[in-house]
């Protein structure tokens, strides 16, 4: 039988330990996803219990002690910090096969040397373990950041956002890593969801623009793109909940943006639209100054209007969706791709049933010299888990170049969650080790050890040009 957790965890085979320990191990990190703050980066945000730098934000814990019966209280109300890391303690041992039953170790291993198996007997001394190694520093955010060998990140952020931590962080050069924007404009999309109009006025004031018609807007929203661009700002995303495609003219996209404005609801064929004609013309900007745009679909999110309200997004009440992606995707890359506009493109989808789409629909758009220019996204939020990476690179490999792959994101809200790097490289190495070992693929280590540095690293680097 094979130790908990050792240092060949996850590492099935010969082949997979060597390309682990030998390449994969020690090269550094380009996070160029997560919902990571810029100003606690820049402040060094530095933590007093277990529980702030491990429960704190982490939505997916949040769901395990949910599900393990925890009360909100415990969860994310006013319980005690002790409180909180004991119900979760509690809850761990139950999420046996779930991702958060390595990952909660790895951390626990990698940033503060404890190698215990979390249980409610021994979690009090973990809780004193680690709050002593936090008292006596060195675990910042910007500590973590350095240690996990990150060398660049690229935070998650409202094109309103005046970039003010990214800013200070660009003139500090006491610290290496650089923290990068991302343009995600969603709240300009969703012109049906409360808070549009206000979110335009916000919009026209920080771009100094008169926003009162769509060209205006739109003005504005490039102003906004190309300050990201000086900033440093090389990505954008979308969250498409469902992919829209509906063509319009301008004209039609223009009186729907107005009704929206006046604070009506517009139809769901008239959102399309409006959509459409927005997403094409902020794809084209992007491929003008050279950036990947992320399109992060299928997503069902706060399911529980009542924890909703309580709590707001992000809070750990999102599921799958399963909209037909397909043939509007296909739609709103080659209206972009009709006059060499598609921008370098990342295209996810939180529902693993569409994986070979995803994967066959890519090679439809591939060309113009940039190797693996549209990319099948990492195995996204639910999907990251050691049976959802797989499926997701063995997807990828059937139909398109898994040697082009820019491998591994965090898409976290926690500066512990770079371990995830580790999990998806462990994983990785075993997958190809397998083939290897299957006689399914040579055993040339040279080669071996290039595609697994490419994928670990060096696609992402050139990819994205950081
Ligand atoms: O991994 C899960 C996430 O952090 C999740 O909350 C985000 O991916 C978010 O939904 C987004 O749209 O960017």
């Amino acid at each position: 039988m094979k130790k908990f957790m050792d240092e060949n965890f996850l590492l099935t085979n010969e082949t997979a330990r060597s390309l682990y320990h030998d390449v994969a191990k020690d090269l550094p990190i380009i996070d160029y996803h997560c919902h990571l703050s810029p100003q606690e980066i820049y402040e060094n945000k530095s933590y007093r219990t277990i529980t702030e730098v491990w429960l704190y934000g982490d939505h997916y814990k949040w769901r395990v002690m949910r599900a393990n019966g925890v009360d909100e209280r415990c969860v994310t109300g006013d319980a005690s910090d002790y409180d909180k890391f004991m119900a979760y303690a509690r809850a761990l041992p139950s999420a046996i096969g779930n991702p958060l039953y390595h990952w909660s170790h790895l951390e626990l291993q990698r940033y503060f040397g404890i190698t215990d198996i979390i249980n409610e007997k021994n979690a009090p001394a973990i809780w004193e373990n680690v709050n002593a190694q936090l008292a006596e520093g060195g675990f910042g955010a910007r500590d973590l950041i350095t240690k996990s060998k990150v060398k660049v990140i690229c935070t998650t952020d409202d094109p309103t956002d005046s970039l003010e931590y990214h800013l200070k962080l660009k003139e500090d050069a006491s610290f290496e890593t650089k923290v990068l924007p991302s343009f995600r404009p969603d709240k300009g999309l969703e012109l049906n969801r409360e808070g549009f109009t206000a979110w335009v006025e916000k919009l026209s004031q920080v771009s100094g623009q008169a926003v009162d018609s769509y060209d205006g807007f739109l003005s504005a929203l490039e102003a906004r793109v190309r300050f990201f661009h000086e900033v440093g700002g090389r990505v954008s995303d979308h969250a498409l909940d469902y992919v829209p495609y509906a063509e319009a003219t301008k004209e039609e996209a223009a009186a729907i943006f107005q009704k929206a404005l006046n604070g009506q609801k517009v139809s769901h064929e008239d959102e399309m639209k409006y959509k459409t004609y927005t997403l094409v013309f902020l794809g084209k900007l992007y491929a003008e100054l050279g950036w990947a745009m992320q399109y992060h679909m299928n997503a069902s999110r706060n399911n529980n209007p009542r924890m909703f309200e309580k709590l707001g997004p992000d809070t750990g009440f999102d599921s799958m969706n399963d909209s037909a992606i397909s043939i509007p995707l296909c739609r709103l890359l080659a209206a972009l791709e009709q006059d060499n506009h598609l921008p370098k493109t990342i295209l996810y989808s939180l529902n693993p049933t569409q994986n070979h789409t995803i994967a066959a629909l890519v090679g439809s758009f591939q060309g113009g010299g940039i190797p693996g220019k549209i990319q099948f996204g990492s195995a996204w939020w639910f999907n990251d888990t050691k049976e959802g990476m797989i499926a997701q690179m063995k997807a990828l490999a059937d139909i398109g170049l898994l040697g082009r792959f820019v491998g591994m994101l965090t898409d976290s809200r926690s500066f512990l969650s770079y371990t995830r790097h580790e999990y998806f490289r462990r994983i990785l190495c075993s997958l190809i080790g397998e083939w290897v070992e299957n006689g399914e693929f040579p055993d040339d280590r040279e080669l071996l050890g290039r595609i697994v540095q490419d994928i670990s690293y060096d696609n992402a680097k050139a990819y994205f040009g950081f």
